[in-house]
């Protein structure tokens, strides 16, 4: 049965468990090169499994589980050792709420505990650790990796070291920099060896030791599309889609790890708690990799083209959002012959696989390096990736990953991958995903207008679509003191943190988030002169009459055949969206073509084929545009000599 093995804990309004069998299970790795996951899904469910779970004041405690307990039995147990009531709370994992059987559980899977909306309020009290809570001392390492893969071999060498070190007196250091909680992990000689970033202490989660605290886990984060304490599995993905190490990614593990370093904030006010001891944490934990500069500090000429072009298609794979010159790292190389040359290690890839479409961010897009053609090596790379193969991969890895996330690759691989095919560079690529900002704001990308052009026929082609669940596409996760905490926190921000969001989300939604939510794919708009957002807040209409020309501008080269028909606008019938949230979940439905809980799988499949399907135009006019560029550069050129 189960048996609570740790806590220190206080407070589990919401619970995040990993769990971790115990069972001499077969390794499920499967690593860089070897991306067959044979074997991996069809594992019988271990009789006795050690589950961690978290809480939302960071706290982790560890339990075990066997074939017989259910999600009432493990509430029950959190009830007891939290000396919390868990009643309204549903214990989810991933996307999946736990109803009772647990039998879809597998090993290192993290579960939520998350308090349903109505049981959701500012007054919920926090709570102190308890004494039964002391009584009951965790048995796992200082130091833990959640999952078995192969990959994570040399990570294991790494970790033996730091709890050699830890033992020895050599404690972490915390970062400085960066806007999240992030600690080097040292070995015996006191050298850094690892990056560890606590899943609660990222930017807004609720141990953030750097005044950006004040959101649950499960909440939408810096970024609307990427929740608080989901960035470290991000991290972990990244890397295990960077096969044969192709990118450079350091080695990236989930752990738990337990430290007295740690930050722990007051649930009350937000200061520092002081003197906690030791705490448990699920975190990320990435090798420390030596270097000389970030690519900030560097003019670019000497990074070396086949390092940016093998970045750069993890970007694009991976739809990273978060690509600064900060987050790549710069080594000198020694040795004969190689003075001047440098290696370059991409880092911090917490903000890729956004849960829908976002603006990604790419700092190498106007590098000289991107704009020079792939070279054959590069094609065939290309031409190998498997996005099916790699979402198997990675729900075999990291089953709390998202199906939005995966749709997020799919469509993102294929993109690279037909693009590729039709001649483009990387700098085409990535300027055809970002988008652009005018005097009307941002405008969606070229990526996002063909998404909506197959969106739209998708519609137009009577699809057997229930038009009521089309309807509550348009449900709400976010309740109204989310959004109200959300402008509160930003009005307290300092200065540096504003701009940032105001870049990436207004009022907790950006503007194509509310384009994809509102479904206006239509010329009609025009007509309509306002319509609010959830957090009632006016839409810029003239941004989706942006998208409209964009999307016009696709059908004068013939891509859509419209049927003139109206899609349906419930905002612009007089219904506020604010009106129609549901209770249930957190970030909010960006109706768009690739949320899982907007398209059905046969939808997926269609749509996704219409997208294929309007590339080669897009990609065409994209081409054009550029000869026609060229030739304008050209001309003022030669008119100045
Ligand atoms: N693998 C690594 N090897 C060496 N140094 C690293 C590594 N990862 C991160 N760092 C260092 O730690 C700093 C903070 O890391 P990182 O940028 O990943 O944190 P963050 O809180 O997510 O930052 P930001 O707020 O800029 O997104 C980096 O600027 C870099 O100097």
């Amino acid at each position: 049965m189960l048996k609570i093995m740790s806590p220190k804990l206080d407070g589990p309004v919401q619970v995040q468990m990993v769990v971790d069998m115990l069972s001499n299970s077969p390794s499920s790795g499967n690593c860089h090169g070897n991306k067959s996951t044979e074997g991996k899904l069809s594992l019988p469910p271990s009789p006795r499994r050690r589950i961690f779970v978290q809480t939302e004041r960071g706290h982790v405690l560890g339990m075990e589980l066997d074939r017989r307990d259910n999600a009432s039995m493990v509430k029950k147990r959190l009830q007891l050792a939290l000396d919390v009531p868990t009643d309204g709370s549903s214990l989810t994992f991933g996307d999946m709420i736990l109803n009772n059987d647990l039998t879809a559980v597998r090993k290192d899977c993290p579960l939520l505990l998350t308090r349903n909306m109505m049981h959701r309020s500012s007054s919920t009290p926090c709570l102190s650790p308890t004494g039964k809570a002391d009584q009951l001392r965790d048995k796992s390492g200082i130091v833990e990796i959640l999952g078995q893969s192969n990959c994570f071999g040399r990570t294991s060498k790494v970790v033996k070291e730091i709890v050699r070190a830890i033992k020895s007196g050599v404690d972490p250091i915390p970062v400085n920099s960066g806007l999240g909680g992030v600690y080097y992990f040292r070995n015996c000689k006191g050298e850094s060896v690892a990056i560890v970033k606590p899943t609660d202490e990222e930017p807004f989660a609720p141990n953030n030791p750097k005044g950006f605290s004040g959101k649950s886990l499960g909440q939408p984060g810096l970024k609307w599309s990427v929740r608080v304490g989901e960035t470290g599995y991000r991290e972990v993905a990244a890397y295990l889609l960077d096969y044969d190490h192709y990118a450079n990614v350091p080695p990236t593990a989930l752990v738990k790890v337990s430290h007295s370093v740690f930050n722990v904030n007051d649930c009350v006010n937000g200061n520092k708690l002081h003197n906690m001891g030791v705490v448990s944490k699920i975190a990320s934990l990435q090798h420390f990799v030596r270097h000389d500069f970030d690519a900030s500090d560097l003019g670019t000429t000497s990074f070396p083209v086949s390092a940016v072009h093998r970045i750069g298609i993890l970007d694009v794979r991976i739809f990273n959002t978060d690509r600064h010159a900060g987050n790549l790292l710069v080594r000198k190389l020694d040795g004969v012959g190689k003075f001047g040359q440098v290696e370059l290690i991409p880092i911090d890839h917490g903000l890729c696989l956004p849960e829908g479409l976002e603006d990604p961010y790419f700092e190498w897009m106007h590098w000289p390096q991107a704009s020079i053609p792939f070279s054959e090596e590069e094609l065939e790379y290309i031409r190998n990736l498997d996005p099916i193969r790699d979402c198997e991969m990675l729900r075999a890895e990291l089953p709390m990953m998202r199906e939005a996330c995966l749709k997020m690759l799919v469509l993102s691989t294929t993109f690279l991958k037909e693009a590729t095919k039709f001649g483009l560079c990387l700098a085409e690529i990535g300027e055809m995903m970002s988008r652009e900002y005018s005097g009307h704001g941002e405008e969606p990308s070229e990526l996002e207008s063909v998404c909506l052009e197959a969106r739209r026929t998708l519609r137009e082609a009577s699809l057997p679509i229930d038009n009521e669940l089309r309807d509550q596409e348009y449900q709400f996760d976010m309740d109204n003191e989310d959004t109200s905490l959300c402008q509160e926190i930003q009005e307290d921000l300092p200065p540096k943190l504003p701009s940032l969001l105001q870049r990436n989300s207004v009022n907790g939604l950006n503007a194509v988030s509310k384009l994809q939510f509102l479904g206006k794919e239509d010329a009609e708009i025009h007509d309509e002169r306002t319509c609010t957002d959830y957090s009632g807040h006016e839409l810029d209409l003239n941004y989706f009459s942006n998208a409209v020309k964009l999307s016009k501008s696709l059908k004068r080269i013939d891509l859509v055949k419209s049927s003139g028909q109206k899609p349906k606008l419930a905002c612009l019938a007089g219904t506020t969206c604010a009106q129609r949230r549901s209770g249930n979940e957190l970030l909010p439905i960006t109706t768009g073509f690739v949320n899982s809980a907007d398209l059905s799988e046969e939808e997926w499949i269609l749509f996704l084929s219409k997208f294929q399907e309007l590339l080669g135009a897009a990609f065409a006019n994209r081409k054009s545009s550029s000869i026609a560029l060229k030739q304008r550069q050209r001309q003022g050129t030669s008119r100045e000599f």
